[in-house]
């Protein structure tokens, strides 16, 4: 039976940007265990960011997207997916993916332009970053409707952008998921740009959440910087959808702390008192001052804390770093099952190229 979504959109917050409660805790929240292991995991999504754009500022990463400012969305929903639900991520979810079990050496790569870096072994179903626009939305779709057809209890979450919603993929996305009930969560991450196109100019619907409401499906809008907010709505989206009662929408909204990737200046569009907000919101913060305020995470708790994220993130950088590089013929093995003869034929040129000078190598080597 299909499931007709009537209600209104609601946006949650329980702890708000000055670190306090303004909404009863639910009974989880009011112990120290969960909310610490956000905090860790969003200190160590953190930490990787900054390392990364320092490799990419050196030479050694290709164009590399930030997650900073949407760690508490990322964090939040990847512990709280279970290992059968599938992940469909676009370029931003790097400690999803590190939570789903990818290594962050292979994240590295990824960036790197290595296509063995998109090995997503760990978790054989989840595919792998999106970068073309809104396009993983459908995708989405097609693997939440294997999941109904085959009657199991699984969820598809798909993560997306603000900017995402304006592409005919999302509605034509919401629209299947409603009509055909999918197990689908979508998570906009509005993180109130698309480079350099500010929400505003966007749309001019009040909230993205609303666009479910076009296709008869729940939305809602949590503050997504506060962990709370965050894990009740996910939980529940992705019980309901294990359930066989539909798909949901949740806009987070958050804000973009970085440039758009490294091969932008924020600068040249976004006023410095709109980032200054930005970080006075910001969810690494707000939950460290929470927790401290519980008396729950001291000084050496964070000293502690720091030095194992870094030691974490210098041996994937130095496993990165160490990785041999692939063959240039590695080009052709990742674009189709069978090779088309013609592109056949240039491997086959591309391989021996190398072939020759390895030899040639080997004979300098040889000779010195
Ligand atoms: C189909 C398509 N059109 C254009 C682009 C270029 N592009 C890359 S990122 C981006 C903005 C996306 O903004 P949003 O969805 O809000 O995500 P954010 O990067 O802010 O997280 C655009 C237009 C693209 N990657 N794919």
């Amino acid at each position: 039976m299909n499931i007709s979504y009537k209600g209104q959109i609601t946006f949650s917050q329980f702890i708000n940007e000055h670190s306090q409660v303004i909404t009863p805790l639910p009974e989880w929240a009011q112990v120290d265990k969960t909310l610490i292991e956000y905090y860790k995991l969003m200190v160590i999504a953190r930490q990787f960011d900054n390392k990364a754009i320092a490799l990419q500022r050196t030479g050694q990463l290709g164009t590399y997207a930030s997650s900073s400012g949407c760690e508490a969305i990322d964090v939040v929903t990847a512990s709280l997916m279970s290992k059968e639900d599938v992940l469909v991520p676009y370029y931003r979810n790097h400690v999803m993916q590190m939570i789903r079990g990818m290594k962050l050496s292979d994240i590295l790569l990824y960036w790197g332009g290595d296509e063995r870096g998109n090995s997503t072994a760990a978790q054989a179903e989840d595919l792998p970053n999106c970068v073309p626009i809104a396009t993983q939305c459908l995708h989405a779709c097609g693997i939440a409707s294997a999941i109904k057809i085959r009657d199991q209890q699984r969820a598809t979450v798909c993560m997306l952008g603000d900017g995402a919603t304006s592409k005919g993929d999302f509605p034509e996305a919401l629209n299947v998921a409603g009509v055909w009930q999918l197990p689908v969560v979508f998570i906009i991450n509005n993180n109130q740009w698309a480079i350099s196109v500010p929400r505003s100019l966007q749309s001019i619907a009040p909230t993205l959440a609303q666009k479910a409401l076009g296709a008869g499906i729940r939305g809602e809008q949590v503050d997504g910087n506060d962990v709370v907010a965050l894990h009740q709505s996910v939980e529940q989206a992705l019980q309901r959808a294990r359930d066989g009662k539909g798909p949901t929408v949740i806009e987070a909204v958050s804000y973009r702390l970085s440039d758009h990737t490294t091969a932008d200046d924020a600068t040249r569009y976004r006023p410095p008192e709109a980032l200054k907000s930005g970080w006075e919101k910001e969810p690494i913060k707000r939950l460290r001052d929470y927790l401290h305020a519980q008396g729950w995470w001291q000084e050496n708790n964070e000293t502690e804390w720091l030095q194992q994220a870094t030691q974490q993130i210098q041996e994937a950088v130095d496993e990165y770093l160490e990785t041999p590089p692939q063959p240039v013929s590695s080009i052709f093995d990742y674009l189709y099952a069978d090779l088309p003869a013609q592109l056949s034929k240039q491997r086959d040129i591309a391989v021996s190229r190398s072939q020759n000078q390895g030899q040639q190598q080997n004979h300098k080597e040889a000779q010195s």
